[in-house]
């Protein structure tokens, strides 16, 4: 029974405080594993060493532990906004230009783009996001300033903002991404000109937050699709599916991973930060800058893991 114990059932309290902060010794037995992404070199300057983790429930309180209001570059985090916000505006017809399978390969592929002929396999690898800001953008005018807003208004947090460099540094190092969005277009995928929307995505990518900011702004995924203010984002069938698509595509190539060690939801950004659901009931964020080979934080895999299997909370 003693393995039992510590599982709490679904309505039981459970002590969020105590929890995070064992989820923080979890992250801290990691140290020194895996590097700071370099590849957007603006991007190395993160502190490596830095570690923190938020905690928000359905109805809004706030739990944070470590560094949870120092923010960081939300990256890929963006594309489970862009998502909810391209749904929110057209509906199913995003799904005639990007896929909802895992690709098994890593974020920044080009490999399958050309069997696929351009329909990207995701919206969370970087060619999917690249088709789904472009339809953002016809949607709205203006994808990243659509994030942007989302991010505040959800968070509270008016004076979250892009951090220039980091965004400029992604579009002087962006050939890839330029590569895919190309390659795309080549295939009367992009309805936008090719520029506009990288610099769209490079952006919403470079968009600074905290982990107690992005926990609360994805709060909405774990109210099956009700905003803070109690307004609809999503209906309740289309919160299910994004959530649906976090679990198997939200860390890349390392999904299968992250749902069996996990077990919820999430997604990655090289900034080092997941945001993960547990629906009913609490949105979470961890943030550690160091990244195992698939691009995801070696700190917030092993907070997260500590905090579903401490408490036996997951979807499974
Ligand atoms: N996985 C990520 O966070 C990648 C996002 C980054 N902006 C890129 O395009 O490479």
């Amino acid at each position: 029974m003693h393995l039992a114990a510590r599982s709490v059932r679904h309505n039981d309290a459970v002590d969020y405080q105590q929890i995070l902060a064992e989820a923080a010794a979890a992250a801290r037995a990691t140290a020194g594993q895996g590097r700071v992404a370099d590849y957007i070199p603006a991007l190395a300057k993160a502190p490596a060493d830095a570690f923190g983790m938020a905690l928000a429930t359905a109805d809004g309180e706030l739990y944070g532990v470590g560094d949870w209001e120092r923010r960081f570059s939300i990256q890929s985090v963006s594309k489970l906004f862009t998502l909810v916000l391209a749904i929110a505006h057209g509906g199913d017809e995003l799904w005639r230009g990007v896929g909802r399978e895992p690709s098994g390969n890593p974020f920044n592929s080009l490999i399958q783009l050309e069997t696929e002929h351009g329909i990207p396999r995701n919206p969370f690898i970087n060619a999917g996001a690249i088709v789904v800001t472009d339809r953002l953008l016809q949607q709205t005018g203006d994808a990243a300033g659509a994030v942007l807003d989302f991010l505040r208004t959800e968070s509270g947090n008016p004076s979250l903002d892009i951090d220039p460099e980091v965004a400029a540094s992604e579009a002087e190092h962006g050939h890839r991404n330029a590569a895919l969005a190309h390659f795309i277009a080549s295939h009367g995928n992009l309805l936008g000109d090719v520029d506009t929307v990288l610099a769209h995505y490079y952006r919403h990518c470079a968009i600074e937050a905290g982990c107690g900011d992005l926990a609360l702004a994805g709060r909405f995924l774990a109210r099956h699709g009700v905003r803070a203010d109690g307004s609809r984002l999503l209906q309740r069938s289309q919160a299910k599916r994004v959530n649906a698509i976090m679990l198997i595509c939200g860390t890349y190539d390392a999904a299968g991973e992250f749902a069996y060690r996990v077990g919820i939801p999430g997604k990655s950004g090289v900034g080092g930060g997941i945001l993960a659901v547990l629906p009913e009931r609490a949105t979470l964020c961890a943030w550690g800058p160091r990244l195992d080979a698939a691009g995801n934080s070696v700190a917030a895999m092993a907070a997260l893991d500590h905090f579903t299997t401490a408490t036996g909370l997951s979807i499974f």
